[in-house]
């Protein structure tokens, strides 16, 4: 077992993980078959998702994008156990997701901070561990090594207000790491914080997922976004909320942010634009 004191902790053993060279293809860790969610309100049914099939491999990078409404939340809380689909089935490594989620298979990151104002960064980054039962010194080593993964070494012992929005965004996501489990679902994590800021924890993030083995569920508004850091993108149309498209991307892992400028990155964003366009036909 990798513990926190071994060096391979949230690292990439060399030949596994996202960065891996060809060879065995990597298990679905997320399989959604025909997944149906129909809400039941005061004003009646809610169709909010509709026949949504998806494989999620290990160290996949997933985005899921389309106009409000259309049900990306809504499938990220079903595959955190949160939202029970009410047809089709939904396996997370192997397990119902209310199973894996008590086995505490994911790391959940929502479009705001949600930091305690009154609790240090490090406070915060610390909380699920206390609750887990964690040793002092796991935690404080845990907190340490994933302050240090997402740059906020140095920031333990200031306060959320103290911090930027992009930083307060990283400590969030540093929770979220903290008890290292292999998926890290994130709910529009950057869509409130200004262009420059944004793109740089793109960067960010696209180095962490390289540096660990982890597999990221990412619900984003923006094109950009979407192809900057996916290996999939999952386009979604509204009215029921269903899949209209699954671009496989062909980018390299290694990206840096002038990629953007690529015919091939290009390319990509035009079939992800198109796919939305068309989803917004129906209406
Ligand atoms: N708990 C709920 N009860 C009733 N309806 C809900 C509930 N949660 C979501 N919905 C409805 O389900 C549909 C999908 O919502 P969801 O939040 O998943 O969309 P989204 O694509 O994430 O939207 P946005 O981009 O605005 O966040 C919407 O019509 C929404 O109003």
């Amino acid at each position: 077992m990798v513990t926190s004191s071994d060096p391979r902790f949230f690292e990439n053993t060399p030949g596994e993980g996202p960065l891996a060279g060809p060879g065995a293809a990597p298990p679905t860790i997320i399989a959604a078959k025909s997944v149906d969610l129909t809400f039941q309100t005061g004003d009646g049914p809610v169709h909010a998702l509709k026949d949504v099939s998806l494989d999620i491999n290990k160290g996949d990078f997933v985005s899921f994008i389309g106009p409000s409404g259309c049900g990306k939340t809504t499938f990220l809380r079903c595959i955190a156990g949160l939202e029970t689909p009410t047809g089709g089935k939904l396996t997370v490594n192997g397990m119902s997701p209310e199973e894996a989620r008590k086995a505490r298979a994911y790391g959940y990151v929502f479009q705001a901070a949600g930091l305690y104002p009154w609790r240090t960064i490090g406070g915060n980054v610390k909380l699920p561990l206390e609750i887990m039962g964690f040793s002092k010194a796991e935690q404080a080593e845990r907190v340490a090594r994933v302050l240090d993964l997402v740059d906020l070494a140095g920031f333990e012992k200031k306060f959320p207000w103290q911090l930027s929005g992009g930083m307060q965004q990283r400590a969030s996501i540093a929770r979220a790491l903290a008890f290292d489990a292999d998926i890290l679902l994130m709910d529009e994590p950057f869509g409130a914080l200004d262009e420059i800021v944004r793109d740089h924890l793109n960067e960010q993030l696209l180095q962490l997922w390289a540096r660990t083995e982890k597999t990221i569920g990412f619900v984003t508004h923006s094109i950009p976004e979407a192809v900057y850091l996916s290996t999939k993108i999952v386009v979604m149309s509204p009215r029921p909320g269903r899949i209209t498209d699954v671009i496989e991307s062909t980018l390299p892992r290694e990206r840096p942010l002038d990629i953007r400028d690529t015919p091939e990155f290009i390319a990509i964003a035009h079939r992800v634009r198109d796919g939305l366009r068309a989803g917004h036909a129906d209406d």
